[in-house]
Parts: structure tokens; C-alpha cells; sequence
């Protein structure tokens, strides 16, 4: 069994638009490739809601702030079609960047407030450049649904907020991180830990985790917020670049655990910047 390869919008639209006319669901996951289990969970809960799935693999320019990070992106195509086959996705949808930005692409789009702060303050531009990619994708795709990662907890926020707001008529479902077996989220930029900081790295999530719990336990935010970023750095990180609670609905800052809410933290190891995030349910 294999995967189709579609590059081009035109032979996209063909394809979706045959589907269509036999009455079929369609789903979109959109990826920048170097798929791991993270992302084949995204696909098999897509296989779940919808009779055809669409995977999409574009290293995405315009969401990179930083030109290095962008170069060293893993690209694996192949590997990526072949992890797809067996699970039975039915198209993977590859186009160049001139596919996708064309000579004198000139529109860009910005989701306010839920974009602002946490990765937002540090990635500048970012959002805006995977709010637009997305929207583009949502509407070359024309799917019914979406599925995102709750690991880019923000991310999803931004997406969910970016169809609601524009009216574009797809379900975003969100899915739970996947981890490897000692807790850390996998990424596709694990790849770029060495092998003592692919040791440290676990490290993370077991921290936002102890806070997670004592929070939920009735213990005052800002101790455990300066005591988690001290374990973090403790464990060998070099750098935190936010810690922070936010509601789970729509991301608004919080001062303690009183609603359903995220601790959500951006920290450095070595070259690699990782994200994680846990649920805090109310005391
Ligand atoms: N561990 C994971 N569990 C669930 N979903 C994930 C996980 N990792 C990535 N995803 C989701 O897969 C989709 C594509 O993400 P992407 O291709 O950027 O992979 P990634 O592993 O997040 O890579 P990186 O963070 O290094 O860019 C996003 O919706 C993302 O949230
Ligand atoms: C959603 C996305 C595919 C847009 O480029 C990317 O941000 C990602 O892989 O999470
Ligand atoms: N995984 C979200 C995309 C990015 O980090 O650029």
C-alpha cells in the first residue's frame, strides 16, 4: 500500500473535488513532515471522523523567525510517505514554497490576543506566518475537519480562532500530546539533542507536571512558578523563556488554579528550544 503524493493545487482540487462529488468527509493534518507518533496519532483520530485524509507536508518559511532553525528543519519525504501507507492516509499534499507563495504573494494574516505573549513573545512573526498557511491550507483543502496537537497548545488556540473569526467552515479537533516513555512530548526537533540533553530533557515535563500537582493542591502561583523555573535550570537547562497559567478555554493570563487551565513553558537546552504544557484542573 502507499500514499499519494500531490504537489500541486490544481491536482489537489481534482482530487478533493471527485471526493466531494461521492459524498465523502474529508479531514486535513497539517505537518511539516518528519512525522513521528505524534503526528500519526493526529492522522489515525482523522481516519477516525472522516472517509478520505488529507496529510499536508510544507516546511513553512514564512513561520520561522530565525533562518538556522528553518535550514537544519529535518525533511524527510520518503521516510514520512512510508509511515503514512500502512495507516492508511489517503493523500499527502507536498507543493514546493512557489506553490505555495506564488511571485507576489502579498497577504498576511494575524490573529490578535491569542497570538500575543507566551511563543508570541518570543517568535516574532511566527503566528503570523502559520495563521496564514493555514488558512490557506484550510481553504485549498476545503476539509470538514482539522487536526491539531494540544502539544502547540497555543498554536491550536490560534488555528480554532482564525476559522471562527474568517468563517471558514471546518471543525478544529484538538489531540492529546503524545510522550515517549519518560514523559518528554515528542517533536521533530528532538532530533537535535544531544545525547546527555536527550537525557536531561525529560526533565521538563516532570517539573511543569510537580507543579501542575501542587497547584491543584491550593499551593499560590508565583512560589511555584520561580521554584519550577530553578528545577528546570537545576536540570541543565540554559534558559526559561516563559512559565506561565492561562485558561484552557481562550488562553486568558490567570493568577491561580481557579478554572480548568494550562501551565504552559518554552525553555532552551543547548541549540533546542522545547515546548510542553499540562492540564491544571481546579482545587
Ligand atoms: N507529541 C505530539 N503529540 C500530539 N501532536 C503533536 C505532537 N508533536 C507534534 N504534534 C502536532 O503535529 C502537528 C504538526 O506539527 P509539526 O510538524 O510542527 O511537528 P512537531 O513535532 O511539533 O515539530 P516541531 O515542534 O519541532 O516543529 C501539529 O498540530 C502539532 O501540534
Ligand atoms: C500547523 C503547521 C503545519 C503550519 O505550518 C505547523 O505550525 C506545525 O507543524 O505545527
Ligand atoms: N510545531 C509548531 C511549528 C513550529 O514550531 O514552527
Amino acid at each position: 500500500m502507499s500514499v499519494a503524493i500531490v504537489r500541486t493545487r490544481a491536482e489537489l482540487r481534482e482530487t478533493v473535488a471527485s471526493w466531494r462529488k461521492a459524498g465523502l468527509k474529508v479531514a486535513v493534518v497539517p505537518t511539516m513532515g518528519a512525522l513521528h507518533e505524534g503526528h500519526l496519532s493526529l492522522v489515525r483520530a482523522a481516519l477516525e471522523r472522516a472517509e478520505r485524509v488529507i496529510v499536508t507536508l510544507f516546511v513553512n518559511p514564512k513561520q520561522f523567525n530565525n533562518p538556522e532553525d528553518y535550514a537544519s528543519y529535518p525533511r524527510t519525504e520518503a521516510d514520512d510517505a512510508a509511515k503514512l501507507a500502512p495507516l492508511g492516509a489517503h493523500m499527502l499534499y507536498c507543493p514546493e514554497p512557489e506553490e505555495v507563495y506564488p511571485q507576489g504573494f502579498s497577504t498576511t494574516v494575524t490573529v490578535g490576543t491569542v497570538s500575543e505573549g507566551l511563543c508570541g513573545a518570543f517568535r516574532p512573526g511566527h503566528f503570523d506566518g502559520v495563521a496564514t498557511v493555514v488558512a490557506k491550507l484550510f481553504l485549498q483543502t476545503g476539509a470538514d475537519c482539522a487536526f491539531f496537537g494540544e502539544k502547540d497548545f497555543q498554536q491550536l488556540h490560534v488555528v480554532r480562532r482564525l476559522a471562527r473569526d474568517l468563517d471558514i467552515p471546518i471543525e478544529v479537533v484538538g489531540c492529546p500530546t503524545v510522550r515517549e516513555t519518560d514523559g518528554l512530548a515528542i517533536s521533530s526537533r528532538n532530533v537535535h539533542l544531544k545525547a546527555e540533553e536527550r537525557a536531561i530533557a525529560p526533565k521538563l515535563a516532570e517539573a511543569l507536571r510537580a507543579a501542575a500537582h501542587a497547584l491543584e493542591g491550593g499551593a499560590a502561583l508565583a512560589p511555584i512558578v520561580e521554584t519550577t523555573k530553578a528545577a528546570i535550570l537545576a536540570a541543565g537547562f540554559s534558559k526559561v523563556e516563559y512559565l506561565e497559567l492561562r485558561a484552557e478555554a481562550d488562553l486568558t493570563p490567570l493568577a491561580a488554579a481557579d478554572r480548568p487551565a494550562r501551565l504552559l513553558v518554552a525553555a532552551w537546552l543547548g541549540a533546542t528550544r522545547l515546548i510542553d504544557n499540562v492540564k491544571v484542573l481546579p482545587e
